[in-house]
């Protein structure tokens, strides 16, 4: 799709959302230009004016509702390591025993209405939260694009700017950005199921076993059902909430099934900058399989409070140097005190 057409399909779903939002919309894309050009350079200053500009382009804060990824749905089931994953971590649900796993679907978009089949649901979430021996718990987030459209928060910021400043200033950002361009030409096809599509960390983490050895690697997950897409006309005579309604219908007739892995870097691999993929024929090391089983009681509740995060860690498993982890973090923790309705928090969080 041309960077100009989804621009227009951005701002068709902050129309769709609020109809005030044009206004809303017209009014205030400006602004994280004008903190671009100050000096935006902690992760938090970052993170909060990346939160800006998605409930700017998206017409929110939808109270409730997280400023990106905002319709989504929670699963619960397991993960089975594989008996080989203790060679690559010690973390501690790679151990052997089964844990007992949650984990989140989503559109993209921060469009609490979005129709699943919308150029803007596209890339499609997963987010695992793993419910540790030990009491705590660790996280993957991942989405369905192998790849970002930016390398840093900086980068990124000025993404979402020039996508809400109009159509010519994003073709603009996109010509001069390769991970942009790349990212806006990727064909997005709506999967059939969120069953059947696959998922990618992106950013690069280090994993290291009891013996001391470390690797660093990516995350990806497999649908064991195999990847299945829709074509665009197939894609627009579904329902809007095709997704939604046939993960459920698919879980009554058996478990989902996923194959965690960890693509392995070789040397010359960038470890800080996971806009672009890594080649195909790097190594995959399996760590087990995610089996979901059931509908997660109370969603509307339960989404609201649950946070996921990519620096929800365990030992075993450490960040790399890549600067989006740190300010990932930070600006999910930014939405997360937006939705959960705290004024206080919300106010500090400004
Ligand atoms: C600088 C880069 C990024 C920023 C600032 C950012 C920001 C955000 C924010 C603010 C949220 C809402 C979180 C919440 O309210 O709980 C979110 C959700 C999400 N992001 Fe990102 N994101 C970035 C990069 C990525 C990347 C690289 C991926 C994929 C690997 C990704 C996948 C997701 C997913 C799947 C969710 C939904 C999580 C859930 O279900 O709770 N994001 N992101």
């Amino acid at each position: 799709m041309s960077p100009v057409l989804w621009s227009q399909h951005v701002r068709k779903a902050a129309y769709g959302a609020c109809a005030f939002s044009l206004l809303v919309f017209g009014l205030t894309v400006s602004s994280p230009r004008s903190a671009l050009a100050g000096s935006v350079s902690s992760p938090t200053v970052v993170a909060k004016a990346i939160v800006d500009a998605f409930d700017r382009l998206f017409g929110g804060p939808h109270p409730s509702f997280r400023s990106v990824h905002a319709k989504g749905i929670l699963l619960e089931g397991r993960f089975v390591p594989d008996p080989h994953a203790a060679q690559l971590s010690r973390a501690i649900h790679l151990q052997g025993a089964s844990v007992p796993i949650v984990v989140r679907f989503s559109d993209f978009a921060g469009v609490p209405t979005i129709a699943d089949n919308a150029p803007e649901a596209n890339p499609k979430g997963m987010a695992v939260k793993f419910m540790l021996s030990d009491g705590g718990s660790t996280d993957i987030v991942a989405h369905s694009y192998n790849g970002f459209p930016a390398a840093t928060p900086e980068e990124f910021l000025a993404f979402l700017t020039a996508l809400g400043s109009g159509p010519e200033q994003f073709a603009t950002h996109v010509a001069s950005h390769p991970a942009a361009r790349l990212f806006v030409d990727a064909p997005k096809p709506a999967p059939l199921s969120f069953a059947s599509e696959s998922y990618f960390g992106v950013n690069a983490f280090n994993f290291k076993n009891a013996e001391g050895v470390s690797h660093f690697g990516k995350y990806y997950f497999a649908p064991l059902a195999g990847e299945a897409h829709l074509t665009d006309a197939q894609a627009a005579a579904e329902k809007p909430d095709y997704l939604f309604s046939e993960v459920q219908a698919r879980l009554r007739n058996g478990p989902i099934r996923f194959a965690l892995r960890v693509q392995l870097a070789e040397a010359g691999d960038s470890l800080t900058d996971g806009s672009f993929p890594w080649p195909r024929s790097r190594r995959f090391v399996q760590l087990g399989i995610l089996e979901l089983t059931a509908v997660g009681a109370n969603q509307k509740q339960r989404q609201r409070d649950i946070l996921f995060t990519p620096l929800s860690l365990v030992g075993g498993i450490a960040p790399s140097d890549d600067p989006m982890l740190i300010s990932r973090t930070r600006a999910y923790r930014v939405s997360h005190r937006r939705r959960s309705g705290d004024q206080a928090a919300h106010l500090a969080s400004q």
